[in-house]
């Protein structure tokens, strides 16, 4: 018996950290996927070959292996499993790779179950091995890896799906990444120290977030730019970015980008950079010193 299934990786275009928070955050599936499949055996094995994983335990932890194991502790019976991801993503890099990997593997071990319960309750479940992983998650990461396309996550936790035309945006990550789990507490202190001020930051990222989803369901991203300027600002004031960051996001404007900032938990990890009629400029001049790909969206969730 072998099951597979598929998630995408994502971008949080506004509102990663807030989210945390009930405010609201806009994310985008990418054309980079997380594929796992999951076969009967005499043992269980966890090979994860972009990582150099092979795992051989009943309880797989360690990193990434965390969300395996916790996802066979909670949607898996005791039996041994052979388990094969194939990731098209960098774990750790901004872009959701716990995420994505934590959706397919629920997928196919639903498929192995003969399990159809819908994506409301893939993106629940997924949401819950992130959050017994990390300490603390939104589900932000979980439901577009589930959803696929453009979430608007509003600040009742509702998932709206809508479409919109993003224009030419690009994605550069660099070899390391600040953990999510850490970069998450890291914010919450600042936020028990200074309770008003993070408070009044997350109040302006909800506003940002609010006026890019209603210009982009106007199909204008004109503002987008801008937007990501002023997002970038708060984020740096949480405490998120990092000297590489800042030259990552300056380096995409320099080239011509109309805005940039982090995308996901920052300390490391990826930024994207809204470039209208200059997305070869800024690949090139972000591949000098990082890794640049154009972000393709419109893009399937779990398969
Ligand atoms: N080379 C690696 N081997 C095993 N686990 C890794 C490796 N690099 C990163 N990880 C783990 O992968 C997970 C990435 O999840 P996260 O920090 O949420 O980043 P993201 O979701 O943005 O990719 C973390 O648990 C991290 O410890
Ligand atoms: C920082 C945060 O808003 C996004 C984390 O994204 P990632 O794990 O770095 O891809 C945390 C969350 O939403 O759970
Ligand atoms: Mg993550």
């Amino acid at each position: 018996m072998k099951s597979s299934a598929s998630a995408p990786a994502k971008a949080i275009l506004f509102g990663e950290h807030a989210v945390v928070y009930s405010k609201p955050a806009i994310a985008a599936a990418i054309d980079r996927r997380v594929t796992v499949t999951v076969s009967e055996s005499s043992s269980t094995h966890v090979t994860i070959p972009s990582l150099g994983i092979r795992h051989s335990s009943e309880r797989p932890s360690g990193g990434i292996l965390d969300y395996i194991g916790r996802c066979l502790e909670l949607y898996h019976d005791a039996s041994p499993l052979d388990i094969r991801v194939e990731m098209e993503i960098p774990a750790g890099s901004g872009l959701g790779s716990s995420a994505a990997l934590t959706v397919a593997l629920i997928g196919a071990l639903d498929r192995y179950h003969g399990r159809d319960h819908g994506p409301g309750e893939t993106a629940a479940r997924a949401h819950r091995v992130e959050v017994d992983v990390q300490g603390a998650a939104s589900p932000l990461d979980t439901a577009i890896s589930t959803y696929g396309g453009l979430v608007y996550l509003d600040s009742q936790r509702r998932v709206r799906q809508f479409e919109a035309d993003l224009g030419d945006l690009v994605i550069a990550h660099l070899d390391y990444s600040g953990e999510t789990a850490r970069m998450v507490a890291g914010v919450a202190e600042r936020f028990r120290r200074f309770p008003d001020i993070m408070g009044r930051i997350m109040d302006t990222v909800e506003s940002i977030t609010n006026t890019a989803y209603r210009e982009l369901l106007r199909n204008n991203t004109e503002p987008l730019g801008e937007l990501m300027n002023l997002n970038q600002g708060l984020l740096d004031s949480m405490g998120v970015s990092t000297r590489e960051l800042s030259m990552m996001v300056y380096e995409a404007r320099n080239a011509g980008a109309a805005g940039s900032k982090i995308t996901g938990a920052g300390g490391g990890g990826s930024i994207i950079a809204h470039c209208p009629g200059c997305v070869d400029d800024v690949v090139t001049a972000l591949n000098r010193n990082w890794k640049a790909m154009r972000a393709e969206f419109s893009v399937k969730g779990l398969i």
